[in-house]
Parts: structure tokens; sequence; C-alpha cells
């Protein structure tokens, strides 16, 4: 998490450098953007390419597409495959190979390490953080039927699903947003839950049938932000990224990010957090980690400075730990290996 904040830092350095007047060579080169094919990893590199063009008229944007890992296994529970970084792995490959320049990855995807000559320079403006109920003939979790079939492909879901619904089945579901919605509509389940944000990005909106509250189900972290990947020592790039940062977004997901990484997870983990900016600078970071059939969930919160987002996610993450956070995770990754 250091790292996005000597970003940050960077950042304000290279707008000053940017408003020097030393513009004019910059505006010649032209940004390579990295994207897996998925119609909403398009989107968000579109959403980028536009802002940029928005930002530096003239400037050349292009898109290098590629095929990920975790696009090709489709078969398996991502807390199977594990593997931190699935999604990002080839993205940063030919970032490193000067194939490409930037990467723009959805947050809660992202590793808590960036390789070596690699960083986060931004972070986008946040969609809706929340996770949505979607069916066709049900309105919410609580109006499903006894023993309804709920189809999710994470465990953070999974927990709460079955906290507040012992009596549902619920079993993985994986694939793009597109693929996710085929198999509801053919009938395999009778809900799914999915990233509100996805669903708003790529006009689906009218398959909401109830936006959950953080109340009900905590998201992951960094979800419905977007961000900014490119090689450290790029400078320049940084300088053009740097009007895209959104620097309360970038708060909110610091805290939830150190929250993950001292709870040494991801987002194929059980792990839930979400943080909110309240009045007077004051950040407001609600923590859940659980047994995915809803046995056991710890829940708890902090609120302290704006300025202290990654010290409270930490404590945060600790106090969660003392109370047995250590020990539901550990029995959660040795029975899905
Ligand atoms: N894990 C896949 C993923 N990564 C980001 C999003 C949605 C958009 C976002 O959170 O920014 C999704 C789809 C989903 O969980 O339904």
């Amino acid at each position: 998490m250091w790292f996005i904040v000597r970003q940050v830092n960077l950042l304000q350095f290279v707008a000053e450098f940017w408003h020097s007047g030393q513009q004019d060579s910059i505006m010649s080169r032209t940004i390579r953007i990295a994207t897996r094919r998925s119609l909403l990893a398009l989107w968000q590199a579109e959403y980028v390419k536009a802002e940029l063009e928005a930002h530096h008229p003239g400037i050349q944007v292009e898109l290098v597409t590629m095929v990920t890992q975790g696009d090709k296994i489709l078969d398996t529970p991502l807390a199977k495959i594990g593997g931190k970084g699935l999604f990002v792995k080839e993205l940063e490959t030919a970032m490193l190979e000067n194939r490409a320049d930037i990467a723009v990855h959805s947050m809660k995807d992202v590793p808590m390490e960036f390789p070596e000559g690699l960083g986060l320079a931004v972070i986008c403006p946040r969609e809706r953080p929340t996770d949505a109920f979607v069916s066709n003939h049900y309105d919410s979790l609580d109006d499903l039927p006894q023993g309804a079939h709920v189809g999710t492909s994470s465990l953070r879901r999974e927990v709460q699903v079955r906290e507040r619904r012992p009596d549902l089945k619920v079993s993985s579901l994986r694939g793009n947003v597109q693929t996710r919605l085929g198999k509801l509509d053919a009938g395999e389940f009778d809900a799914i839950i999915l990233a509100t944000a996805g669903l708003l990005r790529l006009k689906l909106d009218a398959r909401i049938r109830r936006e959950i509250p953080p109340e009900e189900c905590l998201p992951a972290g960094g979800q419905g932000a977007v961000g900014i990947e490119c090689r450290s020592d790029d400078t320049e790039l940084m300088a053009l990224l740097a009007p895209l940062h959104h620097a309360e977004t970038a708060s909110r997901v610091l805290a939830e990010r150190a929250m993950n990484r001292r709870l040494e997870g991801g987002c194929q983990v059980p792990i839930g957090c979400y943080a909110e900016l309240m009045p007077n600078n004051q950040l407001w970071l609600r923590g859940l980690v659980g047994l995915p059939d809803g046995s056991q969930v710890l829940r708890d919160e902090i609120s302290g400075p704006t300025d202290q987002a990654e010290a409270l996610g930490i404590t945060l993450a600790e106090r969660l730990l003392a109370a047995g956070a250590d020990r539901i995770l550990k029995q959660v990754y040795s029975e899905r290996g």
C-alpha cells in the first residue's frame, strides 16, 4: 500500500510538471492500453481511452487486447484455482516487455503486490460498490422459496447469503457477466448475485431486481473502482494520467486494500470490506470474515481520519484476527485447497 501513497505524491509532482508547460513533446506519443477481451474489461479500457482523449485533445490511444489465464479456465471455482492475479499477469508482462503502456483493472481483482517495475498510478471515480440481486422470478433473497438455488462466484457473497438464508443452495457461477446471466436465463439458478457496477457499465440495469445494501452484503475491497497500472519509471505517462485520479475513491480503496492485505486476502476469499467518507474528513471502514456456510461470521468497524486510511485498514484487520479471523481463514484455505 505504500506504493499508492508514493504514487499519489508522485502524482502531485507530475501535475505541477504538467502545468509548467512541458506538454508539447508528450502530446505526440501513443498510449497503448492492455486489456482483456471481456465486454466489461473493454468498457473499462474504452472509458480510460475516452477520459484521456477528453483531457488531452489530439492524443493517440490504442487498445491492445489479450486473453488471461482467468479467461481460459472457466470450469473451476475461482477459489480453487486461487493464484492471485489470474486476470492481470499477461497484462503486466505486456507492459514490462513494452508491448503496452497501461493496464486498466477492476480494483477488486488487483493483487496487493505489484511486480518490480510496475505500480498503480491512478484510481478513477468509483461506480456503485454494491452487489446486485438478479432473478427472473423473485425480488430479493428474502423472497426466494425454501431451498432455492443461488449462483455466485465469490465466497464472500456465499458467506452472507448462507448466513441470512441457511436453507438456500449456493453454487459456483463462473464466466463473464453475459455468461452468468445466460446460465440464470437457462434455468440453472433461481437467482444470481453480481457486482452492480458491472451491470451498470454494460447497460444491464434492467436486470437488477434489488441493489443489496452493504449492511446485507458487504462488498469486496475495491469493488466498483477502476485502477490504472503502468511502469513506475514512466513519469511522462503518469503526468498524462494524473487528471483521471480521484482522491476520495483512492482513500477508500486504500483502506479496504490495507485491511485485505493484512488478512492476506484477495477477491477469492470470504472477506468483505467497505469504506465510506464521512463528514469532517472521517473514514468509516467496515470489515467481515466468515465461513462460506455462514455458520460463523465476524464483523467489525472502525472510524478515523481519512489521511490515516491505511492504518485504519490494518487496525481493523488486526482486530478481526484477534477475534478469530485467522482460524476461519485457515479453515477455509485447508478445505478449499
Ligand atoms: N470478479 C469479477 C469482477 N471484477 C469486477 C467486477 C465488477 C465490476 C467492479 O467491481 O468493478 C466483476 C464481476 C462481478 O463480480 O460480478
